[in-house]
């Protein structure tokens, strides 16, 4: 694994100590399915850690089995071989202590967005005037004051995105799972929304794994990115993000940028030709 790029795992911006005990483990880890046309092996013997306040970026050619990945850990499937650890402890299923966010903003289109952000909350019991205080703090934190009683068909693509965003940090997870979350939004408003989650990340330090095919947004916003293999899916090569903290998109001005922007794109686009090869069975 080539890390020459990368100083150390610890900045002073971001306090991250490399020897505290990892947040997750990822350990030896392989994901078989099954179908009817046969066996996917889409992760195989994966090991990886992500330590507490960490926002690691994962890049990789499609079907390369990030999202594989991403769901083992927020417990919505099982490993075939292998174990995913929080804290230590193994995960066997959905747990509040991880809240994800897809692409697809998964709002209810019949509740307002203050109940969006407040449906949590209202689950875990939490009393009204609390829930309502908590949810106005992060329908804030994302912008959309005066929404509060909007539904979600009224509002933009990176307006929905921000109340997904608000009604995860309302649950006060300890870690935070996304999946490519602004894929689907144009390139101003991606741009705005990647902003918005640096601060909210500045402000909250929370564990954050996120997905993406973008090398600029995975630049933008770790503080460390993992570029996985081609199908079966390991890790290919990781690589410290030292760009300074408060970050915004003028970083991508610097020559340390560049730098590092250049490194990742070889090797991610080695594993894109690898993965068109898997693809054509050459
Ligand atoms: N439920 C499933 N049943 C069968 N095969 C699956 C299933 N889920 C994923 N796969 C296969 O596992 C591999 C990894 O898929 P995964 O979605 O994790 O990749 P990915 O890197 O997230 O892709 P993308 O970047 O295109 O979203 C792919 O070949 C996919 O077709």
């Amino acid at each position: 694994m080539d890390t020459s790029v990368a100083p150390s795992a610890k900045t002073p911006e971001n306090g991250i100590t490399a020897n505290a005990a990892p947040k997750i483990s990822v350990k030896g880890v392989t994901k078989v399915f099954s179908s009817k046309r046969g066996e996917v092996t889409a992760l195989k013997d994966l090991s990886l850690d992500i330590r507490d306040g960490e926002f690691l970026v994962i890049v990789g050619a499609s079907g390369c089995g990030k999202s594989t990945l991403l769901n083992l850990v927020a417990g919505f499937d099982s490993a075939t071989h292998g174990e995913v650890l929080l804290d230590g402890r193994p995960v066997t299923g959905i747990t509040p202590e991880c809240g994800m966010i897809f692409q697809q903003y998964a709002l209810f289109p019949w509740k307002t967005v203050q109940e969006n952000v407040e449906f949590g909350l209202k689950m875990k019991r939490m009393p009204k005037s609390e829930r309502e205080e908590r949810a106005a703090k992060f329908i804030e934190l994302v912008g959309l004051n005066g929404f509060e009683r909007t539904y979600p068909h009224h509002l933009s693509g990176g307006m929905k995105q921000r109340v997904s965003i608000a009604r995860s940090l309302a649950n006060d997870p300890q870690v935070m799972l996304l999946d490519e979350p602004f894929a689907a939004l144009d390139a101003m408003t991606r741009q705005v929304l990647q902003e918005q989650l640096v601060r909210i990340y500045e402000k909250h330090r929370k564990t954050i794994i996120f997905i993406t095919h973008s090398i600029d947004e995975a630049l933008l916003l770790s503080s460390r990115i993992v570029v996985m293999t081609a199908r079966p899916g390991r890790i290919a090569q990781e690589i410290t993000n030292d760009l300074p903290h408060p970050r915004n998109a003028d970083v991508q001005l610097s020559e340390r940028y560049l730098e590092l922007k250049r490194h990742i794109w070889s090797s991610v686009q080695a594993e894109v030709l690898k993965s068109m090869e898997v693809e054509t069975g050459q």
